[in-house]
């Protein structure tokens, strides 16, 4: 018993110290309850600036390799790595191509294995690398509009702040029945109504002078690298990794910019509100309650954030196929006349359609994630958390809050009132950050855009490439001819010394190749289809990389080139010829129109001038000109800027003779240098070098002697020819043998054999010149089957009876051939029939 009550007594004295200690700690909680209310808000606030900041700024993940570092070993370092490596790494770039191009990646870049769009420490470092182009300087026009707009969204911030307390002072008024105070707050209401009204506008009117503004600096720095250096070129000729630069640059940056610029004003208005908010309901409500709330709120959010899908990703992979999609039709446009005459149609729909709905598929699956992403999202925000705010809002009524007052009816729905209002406005502004994760995500999609083209340009121009390349590019020979780089030197003079031709796709065209052209020698560069006659000229032009050995040419400026298939500018008919300079250039340079006109006369196309309406008439002078005429406005160009060595490939395929000749003879009148490409044996007598591919990697490089090699020419056609018939002579002199043997066998079985004189027998022989005769035949040959068509001829021929010895048939047969001597009477019953 005694134990009983002395546990008793105990746990009486504990709990009356336990009680005394809690009256205490809330006395003191009471006394400083100013204090804590400062030291809950300063920790909540360093709370939620510590996750923003964690947000911003996650923990760098260990990075996969990328395709570009794959690359960079793949042309460039191979010479060090053995046969077997190099094959295996080309096929795992060209199957990491492959899959770029044929957007097989999809989430597998979230695992490493392709360009990663999340927004981590990836996103944020491309970021800065980009808001540094776009806001150049604290200076720069870029920062005082972001200064201007970063005040106007901290005003609107105040005005909603006030419009909160105003809102509860209205409805105070109502409640009481205080007319005065309630007309009061409705003359206030109209009052604030003009700044807030003029600070929404010029917000987003800001907001879309920086989207352009940023939009401005980064195309202008993309086209200051694009548009050097050839890189237009380059890009898509030497590099598969930028499929459609068009819709990088004209679509991608203007998306960039406007998600930049509206993530700024989604993310910093909203911080900067729930912070405000949060505050002020603080203040009103507690910090308790609003930190236990909040807890809750980030705890969901946490999950909602895990729950988001990589739209990041699928915003970069649906800009892609739009710029394949686009890129159908653009190649629709730019070929529609070859597509027209082929009735190509079909098909091209076909394609145009396999990317328009490859498009539609991507944007269909990510509206319907979209849904299920919706749903979870706006329960949350929406609901849970409105929820959520309405208790915050009811505590200082239902729980005694030191410091707050609870009054009467009015007081309380002021409160109420004002208290709704900012948690509107603060779940709304929560929200907003909420939401700008996604929108964040899709930044970081255009983000990978944007930097793709920057990277891939930076490579491009330092000779970094990444191709598909051919099989053959693997051999260990190949390898060592793509491993090393060549020399360029500038000289007067055009010399290629062991320099290999390789074409793009690492295909070694020519080994080594060397030659010498002095300035005022003409060179002909003759060579089957694919050889790499076109290649040498890149080369020369510096389009296409010196593997090897010593190029020395003079400085491109001094080089013309002519394409087969001209290029005609956009202009007037004046910028054709001055191509590519200026009208302000043509002036500093002494020319007037009477000049272009001059040039104009000599090559036989003056009267286009007056046919189109003059110098400065407009037009798509592609589909105005025929091709003759784009070639001879590709002429005049040559004559305008008289370089030193002009490139002339193919350039007179579709002129006559005439205008051949009097571009020739005038271009080595003016001391050009010409390199030409041509299968026209017109234009030898041209040229005094020579330089012939065989189509087998090997070449000669020697003088030419027009005449000899004309004449040359004439014997070896005149024996292509005799060749030709030679299967015909072949068949005709198997059944003359045939023939011969029949009349033998019909002679021995006939009985008494009549002798038939030798001489008439004889019948002449085909009318074959003894050179094209492919045997000699058989004088005793007579009344042999002509084939049918010859047969007619003889019939219809006058008399005579020709031959009954069949010449060769009519196509074949020489113009001077003598008519065989008649000998109808030997004839057999064939020929005996043929002839009634
Ligand atoms: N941009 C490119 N990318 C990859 N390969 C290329 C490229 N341009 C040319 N080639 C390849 O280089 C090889 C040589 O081409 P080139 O244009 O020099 O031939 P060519 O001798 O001028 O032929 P043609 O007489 O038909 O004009 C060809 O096999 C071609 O497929």
């Amino acid at each position: 018993m005694a134990v009983q009550s002395r546990l008793v007594d105990a746990w009486d004295d504990a709990k009356s110290s336990l009680l005394n200690r809690l009256i205490t700690l809330a006395m003191g909680y009471k006394r400083n309850y100013a204090v804590i209310q400062k030291i809950l808000q300063i920790g909540y606030f360093s709370f939620i600036m510590l996750n923003l900041y964690r947000g911003f700024n996650p923990k760098k993940k260990k990075q996969p390799k990328q395709v570009g570092d794959i690359a960079k070993k793949g042309v460039e370092e191979s010479a060090n790595v053995d046969a077997k490596q190099i094959a295996k790494q080309e096929k795992n770039v060209t199957q990491e191509v492959e899959e770029e191009s044929s957007g097989k990646r999809g989430r597998k870049g979230r695992k490493g294995r392709g360009p990663r769009v999340e927004v981590d420490a990836v996103f944020f470092q491309r970021l800065r690398r980009l808001l540094k182009i776009v806001i150049p300087g604290a200076r720069s026009k870029e920062s005082i509009l972001l200064i201007t707009h970063s005040i106007f969204l901290v005003l609107r911030t105040f005005i909603s702040l006030y419009v909160a307390e105003l809102d509860g002072r209205i409805v105070s008024a109502f409640v009481r029945g205080r007319t005065r105070d309630f007309l009061k707050g409705i003359a206030w209401w109209m009052t604030i109504a003009i700044p807030a009204t003029y600070t929404n506008s010029l917000i987003d009117f800001l907001q879309s002078k920086i989207a352009l503004a940023y939009r401005s600096r980064l195309t202008m720095r993309v086209h200051d690298m694009y548009l050097t250096d050839a890189t237009y070129y380059t890009l898509g000729n030497l590099d598969d990794r930028i499929h459609n630069a068009d819709q990088l640059i004209a679509v991608d940056i203007s998306r960039f910019a406007t998600s930049l610029a509206e993530c700024y004003s989604n993310i910093s208005k909203p911080i900067l509100d729930t912070m405000l908010y949060n505050y002020q309901l603080s203040n009103n409500v507690g910090a308790e309650g609003l930190i236990f709330i909040n807890l809750l709120v980030q705890g969901s959010a946490v999950l909602l954030r895990k729950a988001t899908p990589p739209f990041g990703q699928y915003a970069a992979e649906a800009q892609r196929l739009e710029g394949e999609y686009r890129w159908a039709h653009s190649r629709l446009i730019e070929n529609s006349e070859e597509v027209a005459l082929y009735r190509g149609q079909q098909l091209e729909k076909k394609g145009i359609e396999r990317a328009y709905f490859s498009l539609i598929k991507h944007v269909n699956r990510v509206y319907r994630i979209r849904i299920a992403h919706g749903m979870v999202e706006e329960g949350i925000i929406k609901w849970l958390w409105g929820s959520l705010g309405l208790v915050i809002c009811a505590l200082p009524v239902f729980f005694k809050i030191p410091g707050v007052k609870v009054g009467d009816m009015g007081s309380r729905t002021e409160a109420f009132v004002t208290n709704r209002r900012l948690l509107l406005s603060s779940s709304d502004a929560f929200g907003r950050v909420m939401y700008s994760y996604k929108e964040l995500a899709e930044l970081a999609g255009y983000t990978a855009r944007v930097t793709e083209i920057l990277d891939t340009m930076e490579e491009v121009k330092a000779g970094k490439y990444q191709k598909k390349l051919v099989s053959a590019a693997g051999t260990e020979e190949n390898q060592a001819v793509l491993s090393t780089r060549g020399i360029v030197e500038e000289a007067k003079d055009v010399e290629f010394e062991n320099v290999p031709i390789v074409s793009p796709n690492g295909d070694v065209l020519v080994r080594s190749m060397s030659f010498k052209l002095t300035q005022g020698q003409h060179l002909l560069i003759v060579g089957p289809n694919g050889c790499g006659k076109s290649s040498m000229f890149r080369i020369l032009g510096g389009l296409w990389p010196v593997y090897g050995g010593v190029v020395r040419k003079p400085p491109t400026s001094e080089f013309f080139y002519l394409p087969q298939r001209p290029y005609t500018s956009l202009g007037t008919l004046r910028d054709q010829i001055i191509y590519p300079h200026t009208v302000s250039e043509m002036r500093a340079k002494g020319k007037t129109d009477e000049d272009l006109m001059a040039i104009l006369r000599k090559l036989q196309i003056d009267h286009i001038v007056e046919r189109e309406g003059g110098w400065d008439v407009q037009r798509e002078w592609r589909d105005a000109l025929s091709g003759g005429d784009k070639q001879r406005i590709a002429m005049s160009r040559l004559f305008y800027h008289v370089p030193r060595y002009a490139i002339l490939d193919e350039c007179t395929s579709a002129v006559t003779l005439e205008v051949e000749k009097i571009m020739y003879d005038y271009a080595t009148e003016l001391g050009i240098s010409m390199l030409t490409v041509s299968h026209r044996p017109s234009l030898w007598r041209y040229h005094q070098l020579v330089l012939q591919f065989d189509g087998q990697g090997g070449y000669v490089f020697t003088e030419l002697d027009a005449e000899k090699r004309l004449a040359l020419q004439e014997e070896k056609q005149g024996l292509e020819q005799k060749l030709l018939s030679v299967p015909k002579w072949q068949e005709r002199l198997a059944q003359l043998k045939q023939a011969q043997q029949e009349q033998k066998a019909r002679s021995r079985s006939s009985s008494p054999v009549r002798e038939i004189p030798q001489a008439s027998t004889k019948a002449a022989p085909a009318p074959v010149p003894e050179s094209e005769a492919p045997a000699k035949l058989d004088s005793s040959f007579v009344s042999v089957t002509a084939p049918a068509e010859t047969k007619a001829a003889n019939t219809a021929s006058a008399a005579p009876t020709p031959a009954k010895v069949a010449p060769a048939p009519a196509a074949e047969q020489p113009k001077t051939a003598p008519q065989a001597p008649a000998s109808g009477k030997k004839s057999g019953s064939k020929g005996k029939k043929n002839n009634k």
